[in-house]
């Protein structure tokens, strides 16, 4: 259990008794101060912290991690897609149904359709759902408007749940899908979302810059063109990379310094080289994989051997991936693509963290920002091992308790 160093704080009193190797257990108590950790490590040496905290995890009988960091959703969006999910039982595929106006473009017609506040209130519950179950930041993309003002709004409904204490980022992904406004010019949609972008991050909208590189989204040059928006403004790009076929997406995030490359499961390993190279991001999004019922895994052997992070996220959305629990796909990761519970609790921390460019949370140290979680939980394996349930006994956020 020792590669488990790093990750877990510390275990309460009660549990000290917990298997050997643990040897960064401390006693579990943590301080913060302005919404940063001041102080972690065993109760006696705690300056000024939160005594009723420092009570609550010494009497607990549990575990403290990082706050979890889910660094691939779509979580803002209006409508559902359960017909769909009806249709594919029936034998329908994805990409079927997708090139009969379906899919996305559904979505897209809901959520055109609902104004701000609209749209706001669907999304609190799969936010809400999130933190209840860890989560305490989120990467939240649009992709679903399609247009200046539509791409906007959900930006700005992106941005507003920063109300409920957790950390936001933002990611464009214009380069979703072609509206159908555009049916037949692709590459004329690509100018006007290149377009849009600057306007956007000038309202503060944008942390990065996303596309969807396959068949049924946009070509490797559409992608790069793209990219080179985002590098003109100093924006960091990601990308739904190799989910359906291997176009190359792996390499083509990496040549751009990519912080990730998302879904990889046709990724090929000279791209995987390519990502290691330049440090990036190997995001997994095993519910997607498990809805579509994907056969293809991803190249995880090759990414481990290469030195390739993996993180674990939810691609919460209403298509491939309605899945409202991190730790839910940390279960599928470990029970699809035999991630270890470490690599899971890893992908769904740090390596998330790292995933949106961020290095002062998924990790518990001195300084970084004041996110945990105290889990109801006799051994982190079990974060992996329980499917649904309720574990989390309170999450905190940036120094303040979430739920
Ligand atoms: O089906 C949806 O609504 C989004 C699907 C999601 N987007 C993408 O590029 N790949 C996916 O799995
Ligand atoms: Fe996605």
């Amino acid at each position: 259990h020792t590669a488990w160093d790093g990750l877990i704080l510390g275990a309460s009193l009660a549990t000290l008794d917990a298997p050997a190797g643990y040897a960064d257990i401390l006693d579990g108590a943590l301080a913060w101060k302005d919404g940063a950790l001041a102080y972690v490590g065993p109760r006696s040496g705690l300056p000024d912290a939160p005594q009723r905290l420092a009570r609550e995890v010494i009497e607990a009988k549990g575990w403290i991690t990082p706050g979890l960091v889910d660094c691939h959703t779509h979580l803002v969006f209006a409508g559902d897609r359960a017909r769909e999910f009806e249709l594919r039982l029936l034998g329908a595929s994805y990409e079927d149904i997708a090139r009969s106006g379906g899919g996305i473009l559904s979505t897209v017609r809901a959520t055109r359709a609902a104004d701000e506040g609209e749209l706001l209130r669907q999304s609190l519950p799969r936010a809400h759902a999130l933190i209840s179950d860890g989560a305490t930041t989120v990467e939240i993309k649009s992709g679903y408007g399609l247009d200046f003002d539509n791409e906007r709004k959900m930006l700005r409904v992106a941005r507003r749940l920063e109300q409920l204490g957790i950390g936001v980022r933002t990611t464009y992904l214009a380069a979703h899908a072609l509206p159908p406004e555009y049916a037949g010019r692709a590459d004329d949609y690509i100018d006007a979302a290149i377009e849009w972008l600057p306007k956007l991050h000038a309202e503060g909208l944008v942390d990065a810059v996303d596309a969807f590189c396959e068949g049924i989204g946009f070509t490797p040059e559409q992608t790069r063109r793209m990219f080179e928006a985002a590098r003109a403004l100093g924006l960091p790009v990601k990308l739904h990379a190799d989910q359906l076929s291997d176009l190359g997406g792996g390499a083509l995030a990496a040549a751009f310094d990519g912080l990730s490359a998302d879904h990889v499961e046709h990724t090929s390993e000279d791209s995987v080289r390519a990502m290691a190279q330049a440090g990036t991001v190997a995001v997994l999004l095993p519910g997607a994989f498990h809805v579509l019922r994907e056969t293809a895994l991803p190249p995880l052997e090759a990414f481990r051997a290469h030195g390739v992070p993996m993180a674990v996220a939810t691609d919460c959305n209403p298509g491939t991936s309605p899945l409202q629990s991190l730790r839910h796909a940390m279960q599928l990761a470990c029970t699809h693509f035999r991630l270890s519970p470490e690599e899971a609790l890893r992908g769904a921390t740090v390596n998330a963290a790292r995933a949106l460019g961020l290095h002062d949370r998924g990790v518990l140290r001195v300084g970084a920002r004041a996110d945990f979680v105290l889990w109801n939980i006799q051994h982190p394996a079990e974060l992996c091992y329980w499917l649904g349930g309720r574990l989390a006994q309170s999450v905190h956020a940036g120094g303040h308790r979430v739920t």
